[in-house]
Parts: C-alpha cells; structure tokens; sequence
C-alpha cells in the first residue's frame, strides 16, 4: 500500500467503513442483550480485521482503524479484539524472537490465532512486581508448568478473554535453576484451536457487565499446572536455555515495552473521543436556544451564554493542542522503539517516563472534558442517544487501564526528582527535562504573550519538581525511603502533572511556528493556543502565583483575557469543529449531527424503545397491578 498522509488515510478508511457490506448498516443496540451486543460487536470486529487484512495496513493505519472514531462506529460497545490487535500482536511482533515470530504470526494474521494481554490478577493490577502466576521451568520435560496458587492470583480483566481468545500473552513470575527471575511474557494456548473449548488445566470466563465497554469481553484465566514448552517463553530480550540457565534481557524494564507502546496509543486515541464529544456539544449549543427573548424576538443560542462559552470552547482549543502534542509522542516512540530494537536503550527512560505522564494528563483531561461537555447539553446529554456518556465511559477507562494514573505520574516524578537531584543519567540532547538543570526561564509574564505564557508554564513545572525534589531529599535523612516517599506523594503527583503540562504546550509551540500553509491557519492556531494556554492558568491560579511569577494581578488580568478570547473564537466554533471532519454516522449522536435537527432525532430514537411498542405494556399487568399499588 501507498503511503498516506494522516487525513488521506482518514479520509480512505472513513469511506471504506462507512461503505463496507458488513459494516455500513448498523444497528441501535441499547436493548440488545448481553450476548446480542457482544455477537453483533463481535462480528463487526472480525469484519473490521478483515478489511485490514485486506488493505495490508502498516501500524499507523491500523492505529487510526482501532482509532475511537472508527471503533465507535464498528464497535459501539467495545471491540473485543481490541486487546487482540493492540497489544497481544504488538507483543509477539516486538518480544517474540525472529524464529518464534515466524512459528506464530503466520496464524495470527490467518486468524487461527487470537490472542489477549493477560497480565493484571484479582489481586495485583498496579505493581507488576507482585503478580503471583507463576512459571515454573523443568529442563527434563522441556516444559514450564504454569500455575495460579489461589484464586487472588487469578488473571481477571484482560481483554478478549472472557469468549474471544484462544491465546494469551501471560506475564508470570519465572522461576528456572531454583532462581526467581521475575516477571516474563508467556505465549500460551487456553482454547482448542478448533472446539473453543477450555483445554485442560485452564479455567476461563467473562467478568461481567461494567460502567461501560461492555464488549471488551473482559475476562478471567486460572491455571492448574500447565505445561507450556519452552520455546513458548517469548525470547527477544531475555532466555531460558534447554538445560535451565538464564539469560539476562539488554534492560531490565524490556519486558513493559507493550505498555509503553499502549500508553502512547491510549494518549493519542483519547483525543479522538474528545473530538466527537466537543462537536456534540458544539451543534448543540448552537441549535439549542433558552431564555428571555433579545432584540430580535429569539430567545438566545445557548452558546451565547458567557458560562457556557467556558465549558465548551477551551475543550475545542485542547483537541488540537492535545492532538498534535500526542501526535508528537507517537513519533518519538516509533524512534525510540528503533533504538532500542538495535540494543540501545539510552532514550528508553525518559520516553517511559514521558508516556506515562502524557497517559495520564491526557486520559484525565479528556474525561473531566467530556463530562463538562456532556453538562453542558443539559437534560439531553445524560441520553444515552446523546453518545456523551458512552464516551465519558471509554475515556474514564483509559484513566485506569494500561497503569492506573497516579501510579503511573508518580513513575514520572520517580524520574524527575532523580533529574532534579543529578542521580540519573544526563538527559540527551533535546529531552523534554534539559530545563531542570538550566536556570529559569525569567521571560516576565505579559497577557496576550503564548511566549511568556510557556515560560510561565516551565516555571511551574521547576519549581513543582525541584520544591518536591528537595522535601523528599530532607525526609529521606530522618525516614526509611518508603515513608519519605509517602510524605511527599501528593506533590509528586502535582509534580508529575505539571512536567507533563509543560511538555504539551512546549509541543504545541513548536507546531504553530513550524506551521507554514498559510497566515490565516497560523493565526487560528495561535488563537486556539491562547485559549488552551489562559484556561491553562485559570485552573492553576495558585501555582501561577507561587512557583509561575505571576501576581495577584496578572491572575485577574488572565480571567478577563480568557473571556475576550473565548469571545473571539466563538465565530469559529462551528468551523473549528466541522474541521475534525467527522461524518454524522461516526458521530452517531441525537444531538451532535450536522443539520442541527436535534428535536426530530430524539423523539425518532425514543419510537425504539420496546416499553412503546404496545400502549399499554404487559408490565403493568404483570408487575404493578398484582403489587396491588
Ligand atoms: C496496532 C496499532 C494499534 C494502535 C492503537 C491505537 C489506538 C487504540 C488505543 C486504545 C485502545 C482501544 C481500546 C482499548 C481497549 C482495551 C484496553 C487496552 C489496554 C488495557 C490493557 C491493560 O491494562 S494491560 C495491564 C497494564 N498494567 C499496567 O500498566 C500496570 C502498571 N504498573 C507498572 O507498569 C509497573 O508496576 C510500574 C511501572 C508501576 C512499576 O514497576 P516496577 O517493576 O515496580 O518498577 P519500579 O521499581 O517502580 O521501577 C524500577 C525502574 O524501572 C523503570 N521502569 C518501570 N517501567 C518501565 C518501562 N515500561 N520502561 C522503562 N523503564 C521502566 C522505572 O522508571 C525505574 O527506573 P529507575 O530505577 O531508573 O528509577
Ligand atoms: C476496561 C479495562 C480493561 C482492562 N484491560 C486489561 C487487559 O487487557 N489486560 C490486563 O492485564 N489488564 C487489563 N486491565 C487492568 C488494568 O490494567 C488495571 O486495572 C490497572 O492497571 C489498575 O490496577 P489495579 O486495578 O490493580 O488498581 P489498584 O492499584 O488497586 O488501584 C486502586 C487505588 O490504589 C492506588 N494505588 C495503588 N498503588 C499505589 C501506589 N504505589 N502509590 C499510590 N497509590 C497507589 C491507585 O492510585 C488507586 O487509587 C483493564 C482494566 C480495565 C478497567
């Protein structure tokens, strides 16, 4: 295939879907039962596979199929083969060795194979290290004996489990020579290849419905010492030869490479819901009209309202900073992933640390976004026909799954504070933390200045970790580093947060002025940057004060300038988001399609509900008149 720009391939794949014979008509499947939904999903996922398959994608085409707004409308209610393509192919690609990338993918790509993720158990999802599977090598047989101790250790959540895999890529504690080696991925068959039964030893199941997603057939594993051979352990980095000995993989984190893959994928995919629901809330406010009548004789666009204008248009300026700042990552992982496949593994803590706090900024922005903008569509976006809670749903999720957010800003922190206090490597040419072994940027702070707002932006971020830095180095003299490090985990998290603030708009500032197409884009650009950047300060006035440079006063000047911009970009609210390019049936919401016509769409979704289908449901009969009421 041709390579595509990324709106070509949009473009490409949004026609494709939208004309597919299996994918085209859709269903409304809010009534559907548990198993209805997770058919219909289901063969709607394999179709997609298919198409991919098809076209002979390369892994940044396939990030935009598995994108939310494709996936929203292949797979209302969660692809269970998300974790199947996201992750479990990713692993064998980047940590099974060359022969057994060969023995394996083969199958994978026939569809023989399908696989999940199983690292998280009952009992330990955050530290890995504590996982309790455990794998067990015999050099007589040739085996590792596979095998849960209780059920507190059982796998429980990964996705495509519950019915859909019959592999699984599990992370189990190694044990070989005697020795414990931690934890190592496992490529093990759980379901006959043919039957899709259970194979001996192992028990598997669903785990039931959940606040959302409910097709990504979360599911749990158990087992009862099972054999695995041994060319089963996946052997890129590192070994466990026939006769037991071990070898050492080239970084000791080598094995979590999927998860650094994940959390960049989850940071870029989670702006794409944001984008559906900021067009939502964006037509919507437009459309709908409420209170005392103007002038003109019209009550006003809701949009009007000062207020509303607040909850609406920052969250338009942040898709596009979060947009091209997560674009950004997804580069930088593509280059680092190079590196480190050739054996150098210099750039892989920072990027680590780099993916978590974006995961983390990123997934929770968007999710208090989306339930501003859901808030901001009243009575009517707490509908399910609105789509805003289904994607307050999916973006909540990536706030847990793939490293549960504060645990993974405080990895980030772990990484900073060791910048800050010299105890790390230097940062390489270009890292995102050169600006904690350099004085200050004093650029004074001016309202109207991106400039000085980015300044600002960095100050906060020094002072949050080089403050933090020093407290925990105080504590570590008079506590054990475990309560040292107790005492300080709130600011940590501050900490975190704020270096991941500052690499987003650092970012964001190099994309405006590389952007060259033309003056009038430019100018948008940096209109929308103004916004991300004085809303930016209005969520934070008091780090601005204490650790920014700003006073009292620059904070109330900030509050008004942020309201003359928001006035200003209200015009192209409209046009911004008709940008995002996003088809009605991708959008797939009452409130949120193109012609406005809000009323009709509702009272047509409402004719779907089965308690209309007879005027007087057999409910009443059977329930409320027998109760006597
Ligand atoms: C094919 C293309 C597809 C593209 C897709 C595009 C879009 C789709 C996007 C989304 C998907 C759509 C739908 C979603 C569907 C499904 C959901 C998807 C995924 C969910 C799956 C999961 O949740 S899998 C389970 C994930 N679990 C976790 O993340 C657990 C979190 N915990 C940890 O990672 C670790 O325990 C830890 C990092 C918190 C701590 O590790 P530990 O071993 O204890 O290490 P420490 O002692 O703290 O640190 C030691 C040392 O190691 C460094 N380090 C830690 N991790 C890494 C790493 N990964 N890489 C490099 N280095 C690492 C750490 O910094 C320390 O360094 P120093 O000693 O130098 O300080
Ligand atoms: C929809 C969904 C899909 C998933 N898919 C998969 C999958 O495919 N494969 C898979 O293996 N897993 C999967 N998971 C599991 C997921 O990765 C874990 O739930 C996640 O990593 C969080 O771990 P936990 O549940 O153990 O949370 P916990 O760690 O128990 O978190 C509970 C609370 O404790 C706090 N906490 C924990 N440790 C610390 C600490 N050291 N310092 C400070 N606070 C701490 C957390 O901040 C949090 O507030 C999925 C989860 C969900 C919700």
């Amino acid at each position: 295939m041709v390579s595509r720009n990324r709106s070509q391939v949009k473009d490409h794949l949004g026609s494709k879907v939208l004309n597919h014979p299996e994918l085209r008509n859709t269903k409304a499947t809010e009534y559907m039962s548990h198993e209805e939904k997770y058919r219909y999903n289901l063969s709607r996922a394999t179709a997609m596979l298919k198409l991919i398959d098809e076209e002979g994608m390369d892994v940044n085409e396939i990030s935009k199929v598995m994108s939310h707004t494709v996936s929203g409308f292949t797979t209302p209610d969660g692809n269970p083969l998300a974790v199947h393509q996201v992750m479990f192919v990713p692993t064998l690609m980047n940590q099974a060795d060359d022969d057994q990338v060969s023995r394996w993918l083969g199958d994978v790509f026939n569809g023989t194979i399908v696989g999940t993720y199983a690292q998280t158990e009952l009992s330990h999802g955050t530290f890995v290290r504590g996982l309790r599977t455990t794998a067990t090598y015999d050099p007589a047989s040739r085996t590792f004996d596979l095998h849960t101790p209780d059920v507190s250790a059982a796998k429980w959540w990964p996705g495509g489990l519950g019915t859909t895999a019959n592999h699984a890529v599990v992370m189990a504690q190694l044990y070989t020579d005697g020795q414990p080696r931690g934890i190592h991925p496992f490529m093990v068959a759980i379901r006959d290849r043919e039957t899709h039964r259970p194979l001996p030893g192992i028990t598997v199941g669903e785990i039931g419905p959940k606040l959302g997603q409910n097709t990504l057939n979360n599911g749990y594993l158990l087992f009862d010492h099972v054999k695995v051979p041994r060319e089963n352990m996946l052997m890129r980095n590192a070994r466990v030869n026939e006769d037991g000995s071990y070898t050492k993989p080239s970084h000791q984190k080598a094995s979590y490479g999927t998860m650094v893959f994940t959390r960049v994928a989850i940071a870029l995919d989670t702006v794409d819901a944001l984008q559906i629901a900021a067009t939502i809330a964006a037509r919507y406010s437009i459309v709908r009209r409420q209170g005392e009548p103007r002038d003109d004789g019209q009550e006003p666009q809701i949009i009007d309202y000062q207020t509303q204008q607040l909850k609406v248009l920052p969250h338009i300026a942040a898709c596009y900073v979060l947009r091209a700042s997560t674009a950004r990552l997804w580069e930088h992982h593509t280059h680092v992933t190079s590196e480190v496949r050739g054996g150098d593994t210099a750039l892989l803590p920072e990027l680590h640390a780099t993916a978590c706090c974006l995961k983390a900024l990123v997934t929770q922005d968007c999710s208090e976004a989306i339930e501003a903008l859901r808030l901001s569509c009243g009575g009517h976006g707490y509908m399910t026909a609105s789509r805003l809670p289904a994607l307050y749903a999916y973006a909540t999720a990536g706030a847990t799954y793939e490293g549960e957010n504060t645990v993974l800003l405080l990895q980030t922190a772990r990484y900073l504070v060791k910048q800050a206090g010299g105890s790390h490597a230097p940062p390489a040419a270009g890292s995102a933390v050169t600006y904690l072994s350099r004085p200050a940027d004093d650029t004074p702070f001016a309202v109207g200045s991106p400039a000085a707002y980015v300044a600002a932006v960095g100050r906060v971020a020094r002072g949050r970790v080089t403050e933090v830095a020093a407290a925990l180095q105080a504590d570590r003299q008079t506590m054990p580093e475990a309560d040292a490090w107790n005492q300080s985990l709130v600011q940590l998290v501050a900490a975190a947060l704020a270096h991941g603030r500052y690499f987003v708009v650092r970012e964001f500032a190099e994309v405006v002025s590389q952007q060259s197409s033309s003056r009038a884009i430019q100018q948008m650009l940096q209109l929308l940057f103004s916004v991300y950047l004085a809303h930016a300060v209005s969520r934070a006035e008091g780090d601005f004060i204490t650790y920014g440079g700003l006073t009292p006063s620059d904070i109330r000047l900030n509050r008004r300038h942020l309201l003359r911009l928001l006035a200003e970009l209200r015009p192209h609210m409209i046009p911004l988001t008709d940008a995002f390019d996003l088809p009605d049936r991708l959008i797939n919401s009452t409130l949120g399609a193109w012609d406005g016509d809000v009323y009709r769409r509702m009272f047509e979704q409402a004719s779907h509900s089965p308690l209309n289908t007879d005027e007087v449901p057999a409910s009443f009969h059977q329930a409320m008149l027998r109760s006597k009421l």
